[in-house]
């Protein structure tokens, strides 16, 4: 079985939700996965034996949580080249964030994108429990 793990940092939980999700969907695709918040990630070895990566972070005063930026640069020393990847995160107006993280996971850490990240004004309103779920779910038919 195919094995996805999914990241996250939040202030107030909207991400941590969201997060949760794409988990969710990932396994409604038939794929294992596991939720990890950042600062339960102690080195990249903590990265080592997954065939998908969903990052996720907010996007405050127009950047990603600075817990999200530190990971980044542990998970530049993980091989994750050519592995599936995704980013996400809940955001009020501009939501920055998701596309910092695709931008970095695609150009520095070449691997293999989802077609762009999921911003989520509130996972429980408007289609967006469906739409995280879906997230993850085309995660896992990409892994195959
Ligand atoms: C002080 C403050 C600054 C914020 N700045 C932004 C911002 O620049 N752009 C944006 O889209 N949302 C902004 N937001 C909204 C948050 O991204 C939004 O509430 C999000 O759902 C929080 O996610 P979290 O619960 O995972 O922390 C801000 C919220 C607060 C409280």
């Amino acid at each position: 079985m195919k094995k996805g793990l999914v990241v996250y940092t939040t202030r107030t939980k909207d991400t941590e939700k969201i997060a949760n999700l794409v988990a969710e969907g990932m396994r409604f695709g038939g794929m294992e996965a596991k939720v990890l918040n950042v600062k339960d990630v102690k080195n990249e070895q903590d990265l080592d034996g997954y065939d998908a990566y969903a990052f996720g972070a907010p996007t405050y005063h127009g950047e990603m949580l600075q817990a999200m930026k530190t990971f980044l640069f542990l998970a530049e020393k993980a091989d994750l080249a050519g592995k599936i990847g995704g980013a996400f995160g809940a955001f009020g107006w501009s939501g920055e964030s998701p596309d910092r993280i695709f931008d970095t996971m695609k150009n520095i850490f070449k691997m293999d994108m989802v077609s762009q990240s999921l911003r989520l004004k509130n996972a429980g309103l408007g289609g967006g429990v469906a739409m995280a779920q879906d997230y993850g779910r085309d995660m896992a038919k990409k892994a195959g």
